[in-house]
């Protein structure tokens, strides 16, 4: 929009990366100098090993990204293959995601004028996407970017969706895209296809996310995200929790919110409601939300820090992730636990909306053992407050920490797991309940210390939260050798920027980001209607009769699917809840052809049981678990998988 375009080369050797600045569930992204302009742009690194997919087809759906031409939406300026990789060459949005500014600056949400100016722009990112025919699949405050002058575009547009599909192009289309907890009821439902409507659901969730600081269940597993989603009623902002906030923005999200898709506005009729009548401009009211930050990388290590430490926790064993977290595993929402029965308990315990404010602080709670208190506030609770202090004399009790504290912070980002958790986590955890009080750090050793210098941010990019990410067991049931893969990872600084990059395409996958539900082919059948308007008309008509889904210029119908040639089958065989044999096809359609999964006309939205949720659902997971085994080939050993439960 607005003058002549620029041109940027597809030359590798003309963009010098710099620092990390982001990192999803397919990519890392980095700030970069596109250097014939002098010009700094963003570029995102997606790992083409991960996804197998045809590179003719990557590239026209980049292609089809940088055709985009809005305010609101990130645009492509081009793309390019690097051995591994794919570079999209992005405008680089200094200020990150909404979701990076509330986890390091406003954990607890932001105001409401601030909620209603970025939402607005985000919504009218979405009327343009609708209105071309677009369906975003991926509204969430993690990719709402801003950048240093308080402006909103919509990003991770395109790309993420075909990069994790496989094979030719009638399949690639066939894959859903999508984090669990933003996740249109519809979207996850057996029988019941999905259109762009799906956005809108994800934008109410989005709202409230923004309003809280977290989604709306982010802290329980995705399997109950996904039974929650399906089961209890739509989240909202409740009159008596959210008293800070106006009537007409709690309307606004509840109209988002309807679980019957064709009752939610569409992005246009959404963009005139009232509460969005008199949002400020963006350079106004989110710009003031920016001020005296540290630079978006800085604010990425930390964020990666606190992810890693984390991380560490659970991937203690299970006996003293257990002492630790008793409760959780009560409530039967331990992560991985894909029994049946144990499903249906987890089920039965989904009650109200309060449950899932149960779980918010577990994360950090959960860390709370291992750390002085000091250093639990400033790294876990207020990691701003840590980026924002003067550190030069960090090692001399600046910030009130104590020198044994400062062990822990020996410069800002040097701490790895073995200085976050004491070699027997169990023992901490008892002593930690008996004296209801924090453990003093360990002393630190030459081992530690030689561990530390050479492991910096690279942990923090095996994030795993239990919102987001599907991680199967076999990533959370660490072996001693898995353990030690995994803080192999380490930052070597000899490594140019390129060879870092490519470096980052090889590691070990990051299962935090979307999850990628195989799209029911049966389901979706030839009668299932696109309820849009206004593009379908530029469907042709073959594919207007197959259509299951558009997605950009692209239309997704149900025929040609050929899901089962060509892709392996696992050797393990496994059976449903009601004892049929499920093959084990990284494709969906087979199992449904064996298992049709339309329901009866008496379930209605909220009252499936459980009982027949649970094989479809497991099925879900059992896919895309499947998925992942084959895209990362000899990472995931399926007999190892299987072996843990799953
Ligand atoms: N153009 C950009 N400028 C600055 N930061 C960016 C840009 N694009 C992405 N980022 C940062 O990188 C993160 C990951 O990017 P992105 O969401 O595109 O990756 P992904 O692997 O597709 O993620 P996801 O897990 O959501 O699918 C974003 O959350 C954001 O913080």
């Amino acid at each position: 929009m607005g003058g002549p375009k620029k041109s940027y080369s597809v030359s590798p050797g003309d963009y010098k990366l710099l620092e990390e600045v982001g990192y999803g569930a397919s990519a890392t992204v980095y700030r970069a100098i596109y250097i014939p302009l002098n010009e700094v742009v963003a570029v995102k690194c997606l790992d083409l090993d991960r996804c197998n997919s045809n590179l003719d087809d990557i590239r026209r759906e980049a292609q089809t990204m940088s055709l985009i031409d809005h305010a609101n939406v990130i645009r492509a300026y081009c793309s390019f293959v690097v051995e591994h990789c794919l570079w999209v060459i992005m405008p680089f949005m200094a200020e990150g995601s909404c979701l990076h500014l509330m986890k390091i600056a406003y954990p607890d949400g932001f105001e409401e004028a601030t909620i209603c100016c970025i939402l607005k722009e985000t919504l009218k990112a979405l009327e343009y996407l609708h209105r071309h025919g677009h369906i975003h699949r991926d509204v969430k405050a993690g990719n709402i970017l801003l950048d240093s002058n308080g402006r909103v575009k919509l990003g991770d547009f395109g790309v993420s969706a075909c990069m994790f599909d496989r094979g030719d192009r009638q399949r690639s289309r066939n894959t859903f895209v999508g984090t669990p907890c933003w996740m249109a009821p519809e979207v996850l439902q057996p029988g019941s296809g999905y259109d762009f409507k799906a956005d809108i659901w994800s934008f109410g969730i989005t709202a409230l996310e923004l309003a809280h600081g977290h989604a709306p269940f982010s802290k329980h597993p995705p399997m109950k995200v996904l039974l929650m989603t399906i089961q209890n009623a739509p989240p909202g902002l409740d009159d008596r929790r959210d008293k800070r906030f106006s009537k007409s923005f709690k309307e606004m999200v509840a109209m988002c919110l309807v679980k019957d898709q064709t009752k939610r506005p569409t992005a246009e009729k959404l963009l005139k409601h009232s509460f969005f009548k008199h949002a400020k401009p963006p350079d106004h009211s989110v710009k003031n939300l920016l001020a005296d930050l540290p630079p978006l990388w800085d604010r990425v290590k930390a964020l990666q820090l606190k992810d890693a430490a984390q991380l560490a926790l659970k991937k203690m064993p299970s006996a003293e992730q257990e002492a630790l977290s008793q409760n959780e595993y009560q409530r039967g929402v331990s992560a991985w636990n894909f029994d049946v029965e144990d499903l249906k308990i987890q089920a039965s315990l989904i009650q109200d909306d309060d449950d899932e404010f149960i779980g918010i602080k577990d994360d950090d709670e959960n860390l709370r053992p291992f750390l002085n208190d000091k250093v639990y506030e400033l790294f876990i609770l207020h990691p701003i407050k840590y980026l924002l202090a003067d550190h030069t004399h960090e090692h001399e009790n600046s910030m009130d920490v104590d020198k044994s504290d400062s062990r822990y912070l020996k410069t800002k980002y040097q701490v790895t797991e073995t200085d976050l958790l004491d070699s027997s986590g169990h023992e901490k955890a008892d002593k930690y309940e008996k004296e209801g009080s924090a453990i003093d750090p360990l002393p630190s050793t030459s081992k530690r210390d030689t561990e530390v210098s050479h492991c910096k941010s690279q942990v923090g990019k095996t994030r795993q939260t239990y919102s987001g990410p599907l991680m199967p067991a076999s990533v959370l049931n660490h072996t001693p050798s898995e353990r030690g893969r995994f803080f192999e990872r380490c930052e070597d600084d000899n490594l140019s920027a390129t060879e870092k990059c490519k470096r980052d395409a090889r590691k070990a996958p990051n299962f935090s980001g979307p999850l990628m539900l195989p799209n029911r082919a049966s389901a979706n059948s030839l009668s299932a209607p696109i309820r849009s308007s206004g593009y379908r008309d530029s469907l042709d008509d073959k594919s207007k009769n197959n259509v299951v889904q558009i997605k950009g210029r692209f239309s997704v119908t149900s025929e040609n699917v050929d899901l089962v040639k060509d892709i392996p089958l696992c050797t393990v065989s496994r059976r449903s809840s009601q004892g049929s044999p499920l093959r084990k096809s990284a494709s969906v359609g087979d199992w449904l052809d064996e298992q049709p999964i339309a329901l009866p006309k008496e379930f209605s939205n909220s009252a499936i049981p459980a009982s027949i949720l649970m094989p479809h659902l497991q099925n879900l997971f059992q896919q895309t678990l499947l998925q992942q085994v084959w895209f990362h080939g000899n990472f995931f050993h399926p007999s190892y998988m299987f072996s843990n439960k799953i």
